[in-house]
């Protein structure tokens, strides 16, 4: 079967099952087109749909042409019109050949299908095409992390959005119309940027200087604020990789001067498919030199005590949710099927109102069957058919929840940790969180809930927090709790995080913080004439004969260090031009 035939059966089946189309089409058992093709073609064909549907009916192709269906003729057309490499079938094919012999006529009705939009250029309809199949996330802005590893937002505001003009708040990026960009107040490095551009062919996007990530999805690697001091880190549930680069170029960022050893991120991934996404993402994101990558690790397989992780002082928990808190996720746009020709239909020059009505009663029936299929974060789907059924699967997500963040209180030297969830329910989130501190391994170890008024500036800024009666009532906990919904006109998807601290490590880990008082960014406080200044004493080393030389020389071999990290991840990109880009939760 071609690959037209394989989408045509999807586009046609899709109004009649429920499920997602990602896993109608990655979960088709004998289809012989590779899975990201067929998806794409699918998907930019539902897209583009309305437009086609007037282009094939004003060229009137499939009167001439009887082999070709309407649902046929939309992807192959969309192919011919839309698609790089034009329509993916030999030239003697007959269905190529088909829709090839009208070309000349379908190019100049898609130019005045454009016209007729008031587009002026392709580029501009692509834009609308986005916007008006964006559904619910129409109404979203698009964030866009600046990835301090690659680039800094004064340097994307002159190149990438050079063109946007600055908005005051971020309901203007969604209610006027053009290029509109809002700097986030609350999380450093992040950008809102207008709805329906495509990122696809962006060089920053497809280089890694930027990285299209929801704020609220910012909110674990800030709020865990990995320092020098903090040592290594665990990212222990990582792809596709949002917050492991994210979490790489903080550490960039507070990077202290002077000290060589830099910290390593170890990155679990428990499915082996998605770590291969995690490692495309942590090369395009130039992240690859201080990330270890666990290529089907389990968290839960680690053992704390191993000498590997000794120096591991912050853990980020995003392990798998029911995904409730996530906007739009997979809808597949509505498709407009261009009407077979009138002697095709019986002679009538409309469908009649039984067939509408009967179309209209399958789309209200697959539409309430999805409502009743759980999709979760990671794409696995549970039908969900009553109330019952839906504790019974929050209950099991929140068991294996708590059991990944009781084994994070394990980790001897950890004094830091965030839990995080896109959930919208309690079960998930303050629950955990309660149960978690109510432990006998937490009350061991001395872990309590990251108080709102010790956190980043920008997230103790953050007005939503936690439920108190979820909290069972604990008001420091669920003001420690950070929760956001969508929907509630600040843009984001709904989400929900905490973090965990304590204030001493396990008796025989050392604080290896190191002799030196510090800044806020974890930079060695030094004296005017750049010596550090000892935490001991509170004053700066004093000068040995010569040492002055020695540091010197110590000075270029850091700046060198620092060099090779921005060369190698130079090098790296070269290599991944076929990178597509991931956005996510
Ligand atoms: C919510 S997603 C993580 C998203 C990711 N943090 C990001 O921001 O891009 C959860 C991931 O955890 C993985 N996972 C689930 N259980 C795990 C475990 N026990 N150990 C390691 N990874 C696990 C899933 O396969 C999935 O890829």
């Amino acid at each position: 079967m071609s690959l037209y035939h394989e989408a045509a059966e999807i586009l046609t089946s899709s109004s009649d099952t429920g499920g997602s189309l990602k896993s109608r089409v990655f979960g088709k058992k004998k289809g012989k087109a590779p899975p990201g093709q067929l998806y794409a073609l699918v998907l930019e064909t539902a897209k583009w749909s309305p437009v086609l549907k007037e282009v094939i009916e004003k060229a009137d192709i499939l009167r001439l042409e009887r082999k070709l269906t309407p649902t046929l003729a939309l992807l192959l057309v969309h192919d011919l019109l839309l698609a790089k490499g034009g329509i993916a079938l030999p030239q003697s094919h007959g269905l190529r050949a088909s829709v090839e012999r009208h070309k000349g006529r379908l190019s100049s009705e898609f130019t005045l299908a454009r016209l007729r939009r008031k587009a002026p250029t392709i580029e501009a309809l692509r834009e609308q095409v986005e916007r008006a199949s964006a559904g619910e996330e129409a109404n979203y802005p698009r964030w866009v992390r600046v990835n301090a590893l690659k680039s800094s937002v004064e340097e994307q505001l002159e190149t990438t959005f050079a063109k946007h003009t600055r908005a005051d708040s971020i309901q203007d990026i969604v209610t006027k119309g053009g290029r509109h960009i809002y700097i986030d107040p609350h999380v450093p490095n992040l950008l809102a940027v207008s709805p329906g551009m495509d990122f696809a062919k962006v060089e920053a996007y497809t280089s890694g200087k930027i990285i299209l990530q929801d704020k609220a999805s910012c909110f674990p690697a800030y709020l865990l604020d990995p320092r020098s001091e903090d040592g290594d880190v665990i990212d222990a549930c990582s792809a596709p990789g949002n917050k492991t680069t994210h979490l790489a170029a903080i550490l960039y960022q507070h990077r202290p001067e002077f000290e060589d050893a830099p910290q390593t991120i170890f990155a679990f991934e428990k499915d082996s498919r998605r770590a291969k996404t995690l490692e495309k993402m942590v090369n395009i994101a130039g992240s690859k030199p201080i990330t270890r990558i666990g290529f089907g690790q389990d968290f839960l397989q680690v053992d704390p005590l191993s000498e590997k992780y000794k120096d591991v002082g912050a853990l980020l928990l995003d392990p798998s949710c029911s995904g409730s808190g996530i906007v739009g996720r997979d809808s597949m746009p509505e498709l407009h099927l261009p009407d077979p020709p009138a002697d095709n239909r019986g002679g009538k020059a409309k469908p009649n109102q039984a067939n509408a009505n009967k179309k209209k009663r399958r789309r209200d029936e697959a539409e309430e069957q999805a409502q009743n299929v759980l999709v979760d974060d990671d794409g696995n789907e549970t039908v969900v058919k009553s109330e019952k059924d839906l504790e019974a699967r929050l209950e099991a997500l929140s068991a294996f929840q708590l059991t990944l963040l009781l084994h994070a209180f394990r980790f001897p030297r950890a004094k830091k940790i965030t839990y995080s969830t896109c959930s919208i329910h309690s079960q998930e989130n303050e629950r955990v969180v309660i149960r978690a501190l109510a432990s006998d391994i937490a009350k061991a170890k001395g872990w309590r809930i990251l108080r709102r008024e010790d956190q980043v500036s920008g997230l103790r800024d953050w007005p939503v927090r936690g439920l108190v009666e979820a909290a069972e009532g604990d008001e420091t906990v669920a003001e420690g709790c950070i929760r956001s919904y969508k929907g509630d006109g600040r843009g984001v998807m709904g989400f929900f995080v905490a973090g965990f601290v304590r204030d001493s490590v396990d008796a025989g880990a050392h604080d290896e913080s190191g002799p030196y008082l510090r800044d806020d960014d974890g930079r060695i406080v030094r004296d005017v004439v750049g010596m550090p200044v000892l935490k001991s004493t509170g004053k700066a080393v004093a000068l040995r004969d010569g040492a002055d030389e020695e540091e010197n020389d110590d000075d270029e071999e850091e700046d060198e260090d620092e060099d090779d990290i921005d060369d190698e991840n130079d090098g790296d990109d070269g290599g991944e031009d076929e990178w597509e880009g991931i956005s996510d939760a």
